[in-house]
This record gives structure tokens, C-alpha cells and sequence, in this order.
């Protein structure tokens, strides 16, 4: 089981700052949705040059256009990019396969899809790397979590690995290490501690021992 570190609320020399901070706990550093729309791939670009041996992750959110968004966002240093589990099917098998060609990664984010198992084992199919269930922020703030949804991929995937988002905290990560996701994504959990290295450390130590 493997952490992310999702960035979203920073500018690009925040990123750099909390990402050397806690650079040893992480598996993953994500650029967050809201970071590529203030400051463009930019982001990616910078903070892969500042920590050449982390992965990054592109959270693009990509609804079309698939494969030159990936090639772009790869360009720029990413090693995974994400893409709508909500896109048309061309535009996922699209995005696996310019990742494919580049010896990269796709993550698709369920985010907003009704029916979770239906169309987690079509993205099974098409062979995305991610499958990762995400309760975003806007249902965060009416208490919902992704918890069950987890289970439910978890249930029907195949061969994809498997991730969980959105709101996750330190009492919340034993319930979200039960259900055995492959990567667990957590963003406020860690930067909106005082003490960040602590913060991911603890993270880090609970996820090891799952
Ligand atoms: O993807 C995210 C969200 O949609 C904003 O772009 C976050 O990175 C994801 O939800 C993880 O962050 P936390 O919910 O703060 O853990």
C-alpha cells in the first residue's frame, strides 16, 4: 500500500516547500487539480526538477482531448495522470495508450459515477493502471466519504490497483487500510497539520503496518 500527498491549496514555491518536508514519507506527490488551474503544468515541471526521484501525479482531471493532455502533462514530468472515470470510453482508451507509449501511468477517478462496479470492470478492461473511488471536496462538507465505494471496486477489479480519496485522516485510515486499497491519497489530512513531516510520518507508519 503506497502514499500520496495531494497538493491542491499551495502555489508552486508552497509545493516545493511541504514536499521537502515530507519528501521521505511519500511515495507520491500529487499536483492538485486547483494548483494546474493557477499555475499550469508549471507546477508539474517545477517540482519535478526540484525532486527528480519523486513520482508526481497530474491530477488533470481529463475529460477529452486524452491523449495530447497526457503527452502534455508528461512532458512536463509527470509519471501518472488522471482522466474522468465520466469520459467516453474513446477518451480513456486513448489516454492508456499515449501513457503506454511513454512508459507512464493513468489513474481514472471515479468521482461523480453512479453506478461504481459497472464501470470500474469496463476500466478494468481497457487497462488503466488506477481505478480510485474520490468523494471530492463539495460532498466532503455534507459528510459522505468514499468508504464503501472502496469496497465495492475492490470487489470487481481485476487487474487495475486500486485507490481511495477525499477527506482521509489519521482516524479515519484504519477503515480506509481494512479495505486493502493498493494507494491511499490524502491531502488536508497531512497539510493542514502544523507539524507536516510529523503528520506524514504518522501517516506513513500506519500504512506500513497495514
Ligand atoms: O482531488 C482532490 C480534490 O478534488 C481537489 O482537487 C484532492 O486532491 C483529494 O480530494 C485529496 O485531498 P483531501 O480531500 O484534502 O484529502
Amino acid at each position: 500500500m503506497k502514499l500520496q500527498l495531494a497538493l491542491d491549496l499551495v502555489n508552486i514555491p508552497q509545493a516545493i516547500e511541504v514536499v521537502s518536508q515530507v519528501e521521505q514519507y511519500v511515495d507520491i506527490v500529487e499536483i492538485g487539480t486547483p494548483v494546474v488551474i493557477n499555475e499550469g503544468l508549471h507546477a508539474v515541471k517545477q517540482v519535478k526538477e526540484a525532486f527528480p526521484n519523486v513520482s508526481i501525479l497530474a491530477d488533470l482531471k481529463i475529460m477529452d482531448a486524452a491523449g495530447y493532455e497526457v503527452s502534455q502533462a508528461v512532458n512536463a514530468g509527470a509519471d501518472i495522470v488522471t482522466i474522468l472515470a465520466a469520459a467516453e470510453d474513446e477518451s480513456i482508451k486513448g489516454a492508456v495508450a499515449e501513457a503506454k507509449k511513454l512508459g507512464k501511468e493513468i489513474l481514472v477517478d471515479m468521482i461523480a459515477v453512479k453506478d461504481i462496479k459497472a464501470r470500474a470492470q469496463q476500466l478494468d478492461e481497457f487497462g488503466v493502471d488506477y481505478i480510485c473511488v474520490h468523494t471530492g471536496y463539495d460532498l466532503q462538507a455534507v459528510g459522505k466519504n468514499s468508504f464503501e465505494d472502496l469496497k465495492a471496486i475492490k470487489s470487481v477489479v481485476k487487474n487495475a490497483k486500486t485507490a481511495v480519496a477525499g477527506g482521509i485522516k489519521l482516524e479515519t485510515l484504519a477503515e480506509v487500510i481494512a479495505a486493502q486499497p493498493d494507494l491511499v491519497i490524502v491531502g488536508g489530512g497531512i497539510t493542514s497539520q502544523k507539524n507536516l513531516s510529523e503528520a506524514a510520518s504518522k501517516f506513513k507508519e500506519l500504512i506500513a503496518q497495514g
